[in-house]
C-alpha cells in the first residue's frame, strides 16, 4: 500500500516556481532519496509533504486518503528538518517531553517513550545535557529521536547527514535501515550519491523544481546510459555515442570498452580514465549540473 502519493505539486514563492508539477509515490517500508543541487526544491518538497508549507496546486494522499488537514495525520509523519530547531536552553529530555506533549501524549507516556528511545539509540547519557553543549551529530540524532516519538509510519529527513563525519553518517544509515525493518518508510534528501545508492529503494532526481527521473538505483543508470564511461581531455565530437562535456572534459558512454578503445585509437585519442558509469554521471548527463 502507498504510504504517500504526491500528485502534480506546484509551489510558487512569488514569481519563482520552486516546485513544478512534482508527482511520486512511496510504498510501506520503502526508502526514497531525493537528490538535487542547491535550490532545486528539496526542502520545499519536504516541508509541503510534512504539512509545514502549502503547495499552490496538487494533491497529497497519505495511506490512500487525500490530506485536507495535516493535523489529522501529524502523528503518522515525523520530520527532521535541515536546521537545528531544538530548544537550546533546556536539556534533551525536556525537549523530547515538551514535543511529545505538543503531539498530544500525556506527560507520563511522553517521559517513558522519550527515555526508551534515548536508550535504544545509545543517547541516554545525554538526557540531562543542555542542547547547546551537544555536538552537531548528537543534536541531529536527538532531532531524529524527537521525530520518532509518535511512532510515525513515514519519516522525512532533510539532509540528515550533511556535515557529519563518516562514522556518524554510518550510524544514521544503520538507524534508517533498522526503521525500514519495522516497516517505517523514509524520504530523505541528500547531496551524497553514495548515501542514496546505499540506502534508497528508489531515487528521484530533482532539478529546478522538476522531478526529472526516478526509479531503483541499479535500474536508473541501465535505463538511460551504458555501463562504462570514458573520460577524455578537451571537447571532442562523439557522433553516435551518448556523452556530456564538463569542465573541459568529454565523457563518453559505451557498452563495450574494447570497441570504443579501438575506435579512439584510430583517431589517436587516449582516454584519461575508463570506469563504470555512476549516478553522478547520470545527473550530469541529464542536467549539465553537478550535485
Ligand atoms: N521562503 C522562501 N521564500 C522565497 N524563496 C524561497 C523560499 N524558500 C526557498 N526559496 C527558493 O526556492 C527554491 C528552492 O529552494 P529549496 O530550499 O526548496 O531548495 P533545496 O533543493 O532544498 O536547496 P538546498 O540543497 O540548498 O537546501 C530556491 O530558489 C530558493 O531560493
Amino acid at each position: 500500500m502507498s504510504v504517500i502519493q504526491v500528485e502534480s505539486l506546484t509551489k510558487y514563492y512569488k514569481n519563482l516556481k520552486a516546485l513544478d508539477n512534482v508527482s511520486f509515490s512511496l510504498e510501506e517500508g520503502q526508502i526514497l532519496s531525493l537528490i538535487g543541487p542547491n535550490g532545486s526544491g528539496k526542502t520545499t518538497l519536504t516541508k509541503i509533504i510534512s504539512g509545514f508549507s502549502q503547495a499552490n496546486s496538487g494533491e497529497i494522499k497519505i495511506f490512500g486518503k487525500s490530506v485536507d488537514d495535516f493535523k489529522k495525520v501529524k502523528d503518522k509523519i515525523g520530520l527532521v528538518s535541515q536546521e537545528n530547531n531544538l530548544d537550546q536552553d533546556i536539556n534533551v529530555l525536556e525537549n523530547l517531553i515538551i514535543h511529545s506533549e505538543l503531539c498530544g501524549l500525556n506527560a507520563k507516556i511522553a517521559k517513558k517513550r522519550s527515555l526508551a528511545l534515548l536508550q535504544k539509540f545509545g543517547l541516554d547519557k545525554y538526557k540531562h545535557e543542555d542542547i547547546r553543549n551537544l555536538s552537531g551529530g548528537t543534536k541531529r540524532k536527538i532531532m531524529l529521536v524527537r521525530a520518532l516519538l509518535t511512532n510515525p509510519k513515514l519519516l522525512i529527513l532533510d539532509e540528515p547527514t550533511i556535515g557529519l563525519d563518516p562514522s556518524i553518517r554510518r550510524q544514521f544509515w544503520d538507524i534508517i535501515i533498522n526503521l525500514k525493518s519495522q516497516n517505517v518508510s523514509t524520504i530523505f534528501t541528500t547531496h551524497y550519491m553514495e548515501e542514496a545508492n546505499f540506502l534508497a529503494d528508489k531515487i528521484a532526481f530533482i532539478n529546478k523544481g522538476k522531478l526529472i527521473l526516478s526509479g531503483k538505483p541499479q535500474e536508473l543508470i541501465k535505463n538511460v546510459l551504458e555501463s562504462f564511461v570514458f573520460e577524455i581531455k578537451g571537447k571532442i565530437s562523439t557522433d553516435n555515442y551518448k556523452s556530456y562535456v564538463y569542465e573541459d572534459k568529454t565523457f563518453i558512454f559505451t557498452p563495450s570498452k574494447e570497441l570504443l578503445l579501438s575506435k579512439l585509437k584510430l583517431f589517436g585519442i587516449e582516454p584519461s580514465a575508463i570506469r563504470e558509469t555512476t549516478l553522478d554521471d547520470l545527473f550530469l548527463y541529464l542536467t549539465g549540473e553537478k550535485i
